[in-house]
This record gives C-alpha cells, sequence and structure tokens, in this order.
C-alpha cells in the first residue's frame, strides 16, 4: 500500500501543499480531484521524487520510506508516473519507447510479460509496433506513456491527467484500460480534472482543494455528492457542507461551511454601505491637498474610524449577516485591514499624486496607496469585491463532464 501522511511541499515561501495524507491499495483506482493550481501534480511529483520543490513528511510503500529517495530509486521502488504530457520519445518507435520504461531492475526478468500485457491492454500499439511516436494519434500516445510505465513492473501506477486532450470517447476507452490494469493488482493514483469519466472507474477519491485534502470517500459517494457535483460535474447545490473526516480522508481539513455566494456578499455588502447617507463632508467634494502637504507620513497607527454604517443604515437587501456576521463588520475589518496595509506601504514608500491646482485629486487605482478619506476607500474596496465576485461568478468548472 502506497501511503502519505503529512507530506507538505513548498515552492520558495509558497505552500503548494499542506500535511497531505492519503492511501493507495492494491488492486484499487484512488483519484484526486481538483482545479487548476491546487496542487495535484505537486502532489504526484512529491511521491516519485521529481518535485522542484521541497517536501516534508513521509512517503512509504508496503512500509518501505520512499522520502527523500531520487526518482530511480522509487521506480525501483514500484512506483510508476504517467507524466502529465506523456513525455513520450516522438522519434522512437512504439518498442523502442516501452523498452526504456523496463531499465528498473525488478522489471528486467518480466520485461516480455510486461511487453505482452501492454500489448494485449492496448491492441493499437501492437499495430504499430514500429510506428514513429511522433506520428501517432493524442490518444495513441497516451497508451505509449502508459505502456512504458507499465513495463517498470509497478505496484503502483500514478497517471496525471491521462485524458487530458482526448476526446470523449478516447477518455473513455483510456478509463476502461486503467480498470483492466488495477484487476491485474495494481494499485492507481489517478489525477483528474474529468471528475464524471475518473469517478465512474475509481473506487476512492480526494478533493484537494488549495493544496489541502479537503475530503475524501467512496467514489459513489463523491459522484452522489451534491457539493462535489457542483464543484467537479457541473452540478447545482447549494453550497459545501463540512463532513467528518473518514478513514480514507485520513483526517482531512474541515471544509468550508455552507454560505451565500461571493456575489451574495458583495451585493449586500455594497447595499449595506452604498444605502448610508453620505456625510456633508464627502472626499470627492475637498479640495486637492497641495503637494508639498503631502508629506511622507510615519508609520504611525491612526486613531480607529468606525467604518460600519449604523444600526439602521445595516439594513442589507439580502440578509444584513454573512456567517453570523453583521456585514458592516464585515466591511469593517475588510476596510480595517486595507488601511494596516496602506500604512506599511507608505512607511516604505509614499508616492504622493500629483495634483495641479483647483483639481481635485483623481482616485487613485493603487488602494494601498491611498490617503482619501475612509468613505472613498470603502467605496474602493466594495468596488474590488463587486469586481472579485464577477470573477468568481465567471468562473465555473467545464460543464461538458
Ligand atoms: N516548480 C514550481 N515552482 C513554483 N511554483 C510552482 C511550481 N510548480 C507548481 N507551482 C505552484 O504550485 C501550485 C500548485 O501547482 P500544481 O501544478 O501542483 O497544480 P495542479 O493542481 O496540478 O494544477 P493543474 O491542474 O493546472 O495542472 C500552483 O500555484 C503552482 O503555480
Amino acid at each position: 500500500m502506497l501511503e502519505l501522511r503529512d507530506v507538505s511541499v513548498s515552492y520558495g515561501k509558497h505552500l503548494a501543499l499542506e500535511n497531505a495524507a492519503l492511501k493507495v491499495g492494491k488492486s484499487e483506482i484512488v483519484v484526486i480531484l481538483g482545479a487548476n493550481g491546487a496542487g495535484k501534480s505537486t502532489l504526484l511529483k512529491a511521491i516519485s521524487g521529481i518535485s522542484e520543490g521541497r517536501v516534508t513528511g513521509s512517503v512509504s510503500l508496503g512500509g518501505e520510506h520512499l522520502t527523500g529517495l531520487p526518482a530511480h530509486r522509487i521506480v525501483e521502488a514500484g512506483v510508476a508516473l504517467v507524466p502529465e504530457g506523456r513525455g513520450v520519445f516522438g522519434e522512437l518507435d512504439v518498442i523502442e519507447n516501452l523498452l526504456l520504461g523496463a531499465y528498473a531492475t525488478r522489471a528486467q526478468d518480466d520485461q516480455q510479460a510486461n511487453l505482452d500485457r501492454v500489448m494485449t491492454l492496448f491492441p493499437r500499439l501492437d499495430e504499430r509496433r514500429r510506428q514513429q511516436v511522433r506520428t501517432m494519434s493524442g490518444g495513441e500516445q497516451q497508451m505509449v506513456a502508459i505502456g512504458r510505465a507499465m513495463m517498470s513492473s509497478p505496484e503502483i501506477l500514478m497517471l496525471d491527467e491521462p485524458s487530458l486532450g482526448l476526446s470523449p470517447l478516447l477518455s473513455k476507452d483510456l478509463f476502461a484500460s486503467l480498470k483492466t490494469v488495477r484487476d491485474a493488482g495494481i494499485g492507481i493514483l489517478l489525477v483528474e480534472q474529468n471528475a464524471k469519466a475518473s469517478l465512474a472507474v475509481a473506487d476512492r477519491g480526494y478533493l484537494l482543494e488549495n493544496g489541502h485534502i479537503v475530503h475524501g470517500a467512496s467514489a459513489k459517494s463523491l459522484a452522489g455528492d451534491p457539493a462535489v457535483q457542483a464543484a467537479y460535474l457541473g452540478g447545482k447545490a447549494k453550497g459545501i457542507a463540512a463532513r467528518p473526516a473518514t478513514a480514507a480522508s485520513a483526517q482531512p481539513a474541515p471544509r468550508p461551511a455552507a454560505g451565500p455566494s461571493p456575489s451574495d456578499i458583495a451585493a449586500a455588502a455594497v447595499a449595506s454601505v452604498r444605502s448610508a447617507p453620505r456625510p456633508a463632508s464627502d472626499a470627492l467634494e475637498k479640495p486637492a491637498r497641495p503637494k508639498q502637504a503631502a508629506a511622507p507620513k510615519p508609520a504611525v497607527t491612526p486613531p480607529a474610524r468606525p467604518a460600519r454604517p449604523s444600526g439602521a443604515q445595516r439594513s442589507a437587501p439580502v440578509s444584513g449577516q454573512v456567517h453570523g456576521i453583521a456585514i458592516g463588520d464585515l466591511v469593517a475589518r475588510a476596510s480595517e485591514t486595507s488601511r494596516t496595509a496602506a500604512r506599511s506601504v507608505r512607511a516604505v514608500e509614499a508616492p504622493e499624486p500629483v495634483i495641479r491646482a483647483g483639481h481635485a485629486a483623481p482616485p487613485p487605482r493603487d488602494l494601498p496607496r491611498l490617503d482619501t478619506d475612509s468613505r472613498d476607500r470603502l467605496s474602493q474596496i466594495l468596488t474590488e469585491i463587486e469586481e472579485a465576485a464577477a470573477r468568481a461568478e465567471a468562473w465555473r468548472p467545464s460543464r461538458r463532464n
């Protein structure tokens, strides 16, 4: 069994994977689902010893520790990776590519048996033994890549996005062939964005979000989970509910609680603040300060100014609360965070906008460098929230599944 405990990977200061824990048994297909940048490839690379980042934690196969071993020793131990993009040698033919996978000592005695097994699994390769691989279709090249990994007699076969670039029909064939591999006693760890097809063949699955394994369950239960359907299968659901850890999930981090969409939050925040009457001393109507008056300020914490509207003003049309926090409080926190950032930026560099006499200062684009009235700052923060919400709304996992 392949087992990961507390595996973290950082690229410089960027923690791409944190405390990942998972298991892949003999004869089971385990799929890792996650959005772009979630850390899926990082996870596979860490297991196979080819990570460009700093890897900590424990990776073991059948009790043998693999952490820190060079890649060829990990292949020798029985873990093979089919990388994203396949990594086949286009100038070589099918047989030459396959035999390159048989270099591991563990595989040398079984070379002919493994070759026969690959040819049985992918009859198309048998028909094209001497075809130069670069002239083959994407699906055929993927077969070569999987076949080459199989030539190392792996106990665990890992595949990074094998269906990428394949037609739905070819993907279906590919996933069907993975079942055959599994049934031959090999454990498969599969990273995929094609959630529907991969869950259809997998035994178990994990959800990876922002470098954290947030949930693990049987493939059947994941496929029927409304939150998974919403996030990965193009279905509709009312948010993602937190759930207890299972043996399969190996202590996953808590999932985000159910809640309103980003646009709901933004809309409520905007409504609660913008509905407030503007004070007479509206900053936009103030005369601009001359440039000399805008000397760099020391990094002193100004007295906290409540950006929160009064109770009556806080009558947001959506609900007035987000996760039990009053919208006004939420906005005040955002404003205070921004103000703190502005202070720290000003302490380092304080470029002041050039203001021509008689002209009001244009609202600068770079929020942290602003030194305007807090209401204007708040208004800009809200605009940013709205824009972020619009971007979040625009982003949807592909519905082609
Ligand atoms: N060599 C690297 N150096 C620095 N950062 C990296 C490196 N490799 C990956 N990252 C970062 O780590 C994070 C996770 O990347 P990773 O490639 O693991 O994501 P992924 O889930 O496989 O995404 P995709 O589905 O798009 O391939 C990303 O923010 C990425 O920019």
